[in-house]
């Protein structure tokens, strides 16, 4: 039986991409979803994913999985990580390309973070993915997040022009629950 599991995201994109992910599987886990608002701290993308899965957890009473998502720039040795929605939301595309001008390099990764909780008294186990690249002029739509803003090393396109499944090839996010998949499976055997 595949396990089915609370996504606890207020972010319907995450959670479109997290389900199309899981569908290439042929025995895919079931997501079932709550948007509960959890306040997010500050520190590392360890401790933030850490801290938002043990409140879900808190909050449900029971097992459940969050999802962090970082954009971390080389010049700024890893920051905005965590904090980039908030430098997204004041700054949007090309306030984020700004910020780089005047630096040796545009290099960037993404980083998701996938946190599973057993329930309220357990301590959250961490799954990391990482996607290099590099913060580009914004092209494609702009659907997503910083998407338009971010082409993966390798791909002449960023993420907002690929079509939902090359993205999901390749993706922080596909990275982190092919991780996060494993572990469920061996759990469950
Ligand atoms: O693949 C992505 N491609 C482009 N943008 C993305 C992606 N994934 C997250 N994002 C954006 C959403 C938010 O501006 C920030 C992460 O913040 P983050 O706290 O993880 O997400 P959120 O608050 O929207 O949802 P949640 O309720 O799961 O915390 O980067
Ligand atoms: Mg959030």
């Amino acid at each position: 039986m595949a396990p089915t599991l609370i996504f606890v995201t207020g972010n319907a994109n995450k959670l479109k991409e997290v389900k199309a992910i899981l569908s290439q599987d042929s025995s895919p886990i079931v997501i079932e979803s709550r948007a509960l608002d959890i306040p997010e701290i500050q520190g590392t993308t360890q401790e933030v994913a850490i801290a938002k899965c043990r409140r879900a957890a808190e909050l449900l009473g029971g097992p459940c999985i969050t999802e962090d998502t970082a954009l971390c720039f080389e010049a700024m040795n890893g920051l905005p990580g965590p904090y980039i929605k908030y430098f997204l939301a004041d700054l949007g595309h090309e306030g984020l390309n700004r910020m780089l001008d005047g630096f040796p390099t545009r290099a960037a990764w993404a980083l998701c973070t996938f946190a599973y909780s057993d329930g309220p008294d357990s301590e959250p186990i961490l799954f990391e993915g990482r996607t290099d690249g590099s913060i580009v002029a914004a092209r494609g739509p702009g659907v997503f997040g910083w998407d338009a803003v971010f082409q993966p090393n390798g791909a002449s396109l960023t993420y907002a022009e690929m079509p939902a499944d090359q993205k999901n090839q390749l993706s922080h996010r596909y990275k982190a629950l092919k991780k996060l998949k494993e572990y469920l499976y061996s759990k469950e055997s």
